[in-house]
């Protein structure tokens, strides 16, 4: 074992840093907690568009004393042992993303942040640029563009920005839903689980998160850019038309939102006797609440009570090899041109 080398200087700190953001979870499955991150989610403007006046009154008079009890128990059900798995798995792809970077010779400094709850995206960019960044990439793990998510986390960063005297470069990696190393990432997840269990399901359905259909009039491209991932998917596992369909999962409230709902289609699937239906949720970078939950228990439920036979959930990237693969090569394009060159090392004569 060689000892540290004392005689050359300490390596240069990377001047390039890079936020992995995510939605957020509560810290703990306990209603405490879920009140105190649904009070934050659910007051973002970004999130629920209907004028605070109206919003706030529903909000703290019904929907924060009823919802945290019911989401913790939920919660619950897919705690792991180190924690909330949106967390656990965004920590885990910033750890591989960091050692994938620099393998591929890039001197880059990853942190992960939540967009509510912890840890925040300004205490992100204040560990980046306390350690050096001087560019800092924010790398939104949404696969699909939405305001909701990703115009919601530079509300985030614009407000830290907006403390700050010395700013760092900003970039943004804002979607990525017809890339086609995402779309080649998905194709070798279902094809690992159709091998895992032993047959290709009768009807895949790919679920992604729902959003209110008025957001689409008003001219966000989720919708169109989840239509697309879905398209780029079947056509690249040479599916049918019949053969696969599009839900969007999470209703929540009265308003109208993106048809069809995850819901309709898995009581249509279901009523059609469908043996053995495939289901995935392209638009989750990591596994959580709502496709753990949601759709592998929930769904499932719902699918068999209508006549369906096995729902088989074919889990999110997550930590595979596929999504670190995907997370490296998403983040050396988008740091093009950024000094990642690992620091000379001044050996002395
Ligand atoms: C008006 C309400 C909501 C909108 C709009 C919305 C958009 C949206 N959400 C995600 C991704 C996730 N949402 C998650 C949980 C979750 N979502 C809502 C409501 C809206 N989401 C609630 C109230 C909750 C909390 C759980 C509950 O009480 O039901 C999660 C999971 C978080 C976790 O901790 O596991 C994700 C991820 C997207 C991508 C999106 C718009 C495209
Ligand atoms: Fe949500
Ligand atoms: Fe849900």
């Amino acid at each position: 074992m060689q000892g540290p080398d004392l005689t050359s200087p300490p390596a240069r700190p990377p001047r390039v840093g890079l936020l992995l953001c995510n939605l957020g979870s509560p810290d703990a499955p306990e209603p405490q907690a879920v009140r105190r991150y649904l009070a934050e989610f659910l007051a973002d403007p970004r999130v629920v568009e209907i004028p605070p006046l109206l919003w706030w009154p529903i909000l703290h008079g019904i929907i924060l004393r009823v919802r945290p009890g019911k989401s913790a128990a939920k919660y619950q059900s897919i705690w792991m042992a180190e924690g909330s798995p949106l967390k656990v798995y965004t920590e885990r792809q910033a750890k591989y993303l960091r050692g994938a970077l620099g393998e591929r010779g890039l001197a880059v400094n990853v942190e992960w942040a939540m967009r509510y709850g912890n840890p925040s995206i300004a205490e992100g960019l204040e560990r980046l640029t306390s350690a050096g960044a001087e560019h800092v990439l924010v790398f939104n793990a949404y696969p699909q563009y939405c305001a909701a998510t990703c115009a919601s986390v530079m509300d985030a960063v614009t407000d830290w920005l907006r403390k700050r005297r010395a700013q760092p470069e900003i970039r943004v990696l804002q979607s990525y839903f017809d890339h086609p190393a995402y779309i080649q990432a998905l194709v070798s997840s279902v094809r690992a689980h159709w091998q895992r269990e032993g047959s290709t399901g009768q009807h895949l359905l790919m679920s992604f998160h729902g959003m209110p259909e008025r957001t689409r009039q008003l001219g966000d491209p989720y919708h169109d850019q989840c239509q697309a991932t879905a398209r780029a998917l079947a056509a690249a596992l040479d599916l049918q038309d019949g053969a696969w369909s599009v839900g969007f999962q999470s209703r929540f409230g009265p308003a109208k939102w993106l048809e069809p709902s995850t819901e309709q289609r898995l009581l249509a699937l279901g009523q059609a006797r469908t043996a053995t239906l495939d289901v995935i949720c392209p638009g989750f970078a990591s596994d959580c609440l709502e496709t753990l939950e949601e759709i592998a228990m929930e769904g499932a439920e719902t699918f068999h009570a209508a006549g369906g036979g096995t729902l088989r959930y074919i889990p999110a990237l997550n930590d595979s090899g596929e999504s670190q693969r995907l997370l490296a090569t998403l983040a050396q394009q988008h740091l093009q041109g950024w000094p990642t060159s690992l620091p000379p090392r001044n050996h002395p004569a």
